[in-house]
């Protein structure tokens, strides 16, 4: 088995790969008190790993607590960290200095080339939204990024005397309440974000979504779209030894 871990800037995301099949996604919120006890309950009941491949675009604090736990929990485990480079696995970086490219973005990347290959635009809808534009030959054209649904709806909240943080359904039609007002126009900045970066290419590219608002996003675009949330787990298998092994 391999356990493998995503720690994005709002939740911590793992997982157990077996033979090189992913099981269900644990999400936790690693903000709460109580959250390292939760998982080491929780990697406690696992079989013990041959490897833990770890992604964190999150604090180095919180990364270094996730890897002593593993190295307490399964002394001489094999530690995989995979860091942005020049290329990797038929991908090539786009950008100017590639180890500044986050490191999610990076091992998305190289996921939608392995499994969803073509001329693919690859959008994380995170904390941050990231959009990232792949050719079939593996060459990144560069991305972009953007605040996620609930930042954007956070820093309304925050910077405004009158607008509540709402987090009810949202659709993209005009609203007659504020809540609705800001969940639909949030909402809609984020779906025109990504139809307006597929518009202004000189081609199409297919649409692959990942991240927690995924799914959300792909019911009110008004282009087709993938959802596989397992985009940088996929990633992360690449950099493993003994990917089919169990
Ligand atoms: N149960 C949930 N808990 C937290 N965030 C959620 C949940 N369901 C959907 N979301 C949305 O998903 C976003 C976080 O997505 P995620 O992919 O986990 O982010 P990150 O990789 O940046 O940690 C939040 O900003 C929020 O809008
Ligand atoms: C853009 C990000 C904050 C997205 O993180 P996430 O929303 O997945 O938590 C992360 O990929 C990052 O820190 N990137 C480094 C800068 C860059 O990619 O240009
Ligand atoms: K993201």
């Amino acid at each position: 088995m391999i356990l493998l871990v995503d720690i994005g800037n709002s939740r911590l995301k793992w997982t157990q790969a077996e033979a090189g099949v992913l099981k269900p996604t644990i999400f936790m919120d690693y903000r709460q008190a109580d959250f390292p006890e939760r998982l080491r309950e929780f990697w406690l009941s696992i079989p013990a790993p041959k490897q833990v491949a770890m992604a964190s675009v999150s604090e180095n604090a919180l990364t270094i607590l996730l890897v002593d736990m593993a190295r307490a929990l399964w002394p001489g485990v094999e530690l995989i960290m995979p860091q942005s480079s020049q290329t990797a696995f038929d991908v090539k970086n786009a950008y100017t200095e590639p180890e500044k490219l986050g490191v999610d973005r990076w091992l998305a990347l190289q996921a939608a080339h392995r499994y969803y290959p073509g001329d693919t635009c690859v959008v994380d809808c995170g904390t941050a939204i990231t959009i990232d534009f792949i050719e079939s030959d593996g060459r990144h054209l560069g991305g972009l990024i953007s605040p996620g649904l609930f930042l954007m709806k956070k820093s309304l909240a925050d910077n405004t005397a009158a607008l509540p943080f709402s987090e009810d359904q949202a659709d993209t039609s005009l609203a007659i309440v504020t809540a609705a007002a800001i969940n639909n126009g949030t909402l809609l900045a984020a779906a025109g974000l990504v139809e307006a970066a597929l518009a202004r290419q000189p081609k199409a590219y297919q649409l692959v979504l990942s991240g927690g608002d995924g799914d959300m996003l792909a019911r009110h675009l008004a282009v087709p779209s993938i959802v596989d949330g397992g985009l940088v787990f996929k990633g992360l298998l690449n950099y493993c030894r003994n990917e089919n092994a169990s």
